[in-house]
């Protein structure tokens, strides 16, 4: 029998991340100047640039680590700049995030750095949380033998795994990875690239995703970002992007380290 009383399913917004004219400065030091981005529903967008460009300034400054100094950033259908605690809290449950370096709380086993979202946000028996820990364990293919380790006793790889268990633990909708293959030997980085792609199909995910590693823009990105002169002067694919006469992308793929890649993914 159907539940009658079952509140609809709420509509959801097609533009996951809105920015529009972003300013973002650190004392007098502009990073971000008439920024626009999108990400539509669905998409996994690449968002690369030179070091020191503003990407983590970028991811901070849209899930809320950092206040914006002019524009306007709307992130799951609400405007950063008038959420109350109610659509704060709604934009939590519904992103993800894995930072650069994990941040996994070190005195916690795997078992509860992945179950702490839960254990936070939602109101289950204890049980049941570990059971869906569990379950975001065995979906980033790590083994049940893990589910008691301490952060200081995995190799990167696996640190990275967990920070992704992590993110995933609230079924979000929207996830932020920050240079996820970063630090990953090139097989491992290839494995991590293929549970990306997989996890955001079969679970619809819709991705922002910060990265040096070309090999990751051709293996799952539908779109890539660049930032380069204080804000993202192309977002298109990588096959538009490899024609593009812009200096530094036209250095990122097709100077010595970006052919390698194009032959790789031909
Ligand atoms: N809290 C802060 N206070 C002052 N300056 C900051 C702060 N956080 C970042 N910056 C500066 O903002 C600029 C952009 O930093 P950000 O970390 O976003 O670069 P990035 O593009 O992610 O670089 P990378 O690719 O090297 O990780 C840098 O020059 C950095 O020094």
């Amino acid at each position: 029998m159907t539940d009658a009383a079952a509140p609809a399913p709420d509509k959801a917004p097609e533009k996951m991340i809105e920015v529009r004219g972003l300013l973002s400065q650190f004392g007098d030091r502009t990073i971000h100047e008439n920024l626009d981005l999108d990400l539509d529903r669905g998409e996994v967008l690449g968002v690369v640039g030179g070091s020191g460009t503003g990407k983590t300034v970028l991811l901070n400054t849209i899930i809320g680590l950092k206040q914006p100094e002019g524009g306007t950033i709307r992130l799951l259908g609400h405007d950063r700049a008038d959420l109350s605690s109610a659509d704060a809290a709604d934009i939590e449950r519904r992103t993800g995030v894995l930072f650069q370096q994990g941040a996994l709380f070190s005195s916690l086993s795997v078992l509860e750095n992945v179950a702490s979202p839960l254990v936070e946000h939602t109101k289950l028996p204890k049980s049941t949380i570990y059971e869906l820990a569990e379950l975001k364990i065995a979906m980033v293919g790590l083994q049940p033998e893990s589910h008691y380790l301490k952060p200081a006793e995995l190799s990167g790889g696996m640190r990275k795994r967990v920070g992704l268990a992590r993110a995933l633990a609230l079924d979000p909708e929207l996830l932020f990875l920050d240079e996820p293959t970063a630090g990953l030997d090139p097989i491992g980085a290839a494995a991590f690239d293929d549970l990306i792609r997989h996890l955001s199909d079969d679970l619809d995910l819709s991705v922002f995703m910060i990265t040096h590693d070309l090999d990751s823009l051709y293996a799952i990105c539908d779109k890539v970002a660049v930032l380069a002169d204080k804000r993202v002067v192309e977002k298109a694919t990588v096959q538009e992007l490899e024609r593009s006469e812009h200096p530094w992308i036209k250095e990122y793929f097709l100077g010595p380290r970006g052919r390698a890649a194009t032959k790789t993914a031909a």
